[in-house]
């Protein structure tokens, strides 16, 4: 579990718990379900918040995912503020209910749950960032999208960044895309938009990773000045810095590729607080910046779930 001075944040069961609270205090807007196993064969949860939650109704879906590198855990408890602020202010709060009546939101706490497990459970830190198959695979760099095209990634099994052996060779990728694939109804997909969150670096990322190039075969002039409006916007309201996500550095096999080159889904990834931490220490900022450092992504979050019915 996590060490003392860490309490405030979910294991995987406390995670679970939290989302089966959310479903039993709000059985008519929340439905928890599976997406598939991780290569442990733990459960990957989403959670679908929307009116009428029972049906598949005609409305833009938005999806929200977390921790997809296990030392991450700050975003797990982001995933869990959305579900929790989408249920709870559902009967006060207007915005909140005309989000939840005209949009399906989903929402994957947890995507690398044998990670987030083993990075915690022997009770002190493992600084771990991969999936458990193997010496690990770097599931944001496991994606289908130019897999391993452009040096943005690592073919050493022992590297941080090991692409894998192909692409969506990880369970945990595998389940995302097939996720994602079966929202595609009536030949067209639901999801309009999306937020990837990773720590840390206080950024607002969007694609294309693999190049630095803002125009590609797959991204044009206009798409990715809409990218950039939109991810200002959003840096606007929490004081992130927006930028490509190839000015970091490129990747390749990263989730917003895929989402953007392969189902137009207006894609991005949040590095949360904080803005430079020392190298490993980070990755595990204590317990009491949980609320604040949540909360201050709320209005970016309203932002991409208006942006989604555009
Ligand atoms: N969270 S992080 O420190 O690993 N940074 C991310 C940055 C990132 C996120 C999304 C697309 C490209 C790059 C990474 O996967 O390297
Ligand atoms: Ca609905
Ligand atoms: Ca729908
Ligand atoms: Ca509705
Ligand atoms: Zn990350």
């Amino acid at each position: 579990d996590f060490p003392p001075g860490y309490e405030g944040y979910h294991n995987l069961d406390e995670m679970n718990a939290e989302l089966d609270t959310v479903v039993k205090d709000h059985p008519d807007i929340a439905s928890k379900s599976s997406i598939g196993k991780s290569f442990e064969g733990r459960d990957i949860p989403v959670l679908k918040i929307s009116d009428n939650v029972g049906q598949d109704e005609d409305e833009p879906e938005v999806l929200f995912n977390c921790n997809q590198h296990a030392r991450e855990h700050l975003t797990t408890e982001m995933c869990l503020r959305i579900a929790n602020r989408f249920t709870d202010e559902y009967a006060n709060d207007q915005a909140v209910k005309d989000a939840v009546d005209n949009r399906e939101i989903w929402i994957i706490p947890v995507v690398n749950p044998d990670g987030s497990s083993y990075d915690v459970e022997s009770g002190q830190f493992q600084g771990w960032r991969k999936n458990r198959q193997d010496a690990g695979t770097d599931l944001n760099r496991n994606w289908g999208y130019k897999w391993g095209c452009c040096g943005g990634s690592d073919d050493d099994p022992n590297g941080e960044t090991y692409r894998g052996t192909a692409e969506w060779s990880a369970p945990e990728t595998a389940a995302m895309r097939d996720f994602i694939d079966s929202r595609v109804v009536g030949g067209a997909q639901q999801i309009k938009a999306a937020i990837d969150w990773h720590t840390y670096s206080e950024l607002v990322l969007w694609p294309m990773g693999h190049t630095s190039d803002d125009v590609t075969e797959d991204m044009t002039q206009e798409e990715y000045d809409r990218f950039a409006r939109v991810g200002g916007e959003m840096a606007q309201t929490n004081g992130y810095t927006p930028q490509q996500s190839s000015d970091l550095y490129v990747t390749d096999g990263d989730s917003l590729d895929w989402m953007w080159g392969q189902h137009k889904i207006l894609a991005y990834t949040f590095e949360m607080y904080p803005a430079n931490g020392g190298g490993i220490d980070g990755f595990y900022p204590p317990d009491d910046v949980i609320a604040k450092e949540t909360a201050r992504n709320d209005a970016a979050v309203d932002i991409l779930i208006r942006e989604a019915g555009a």
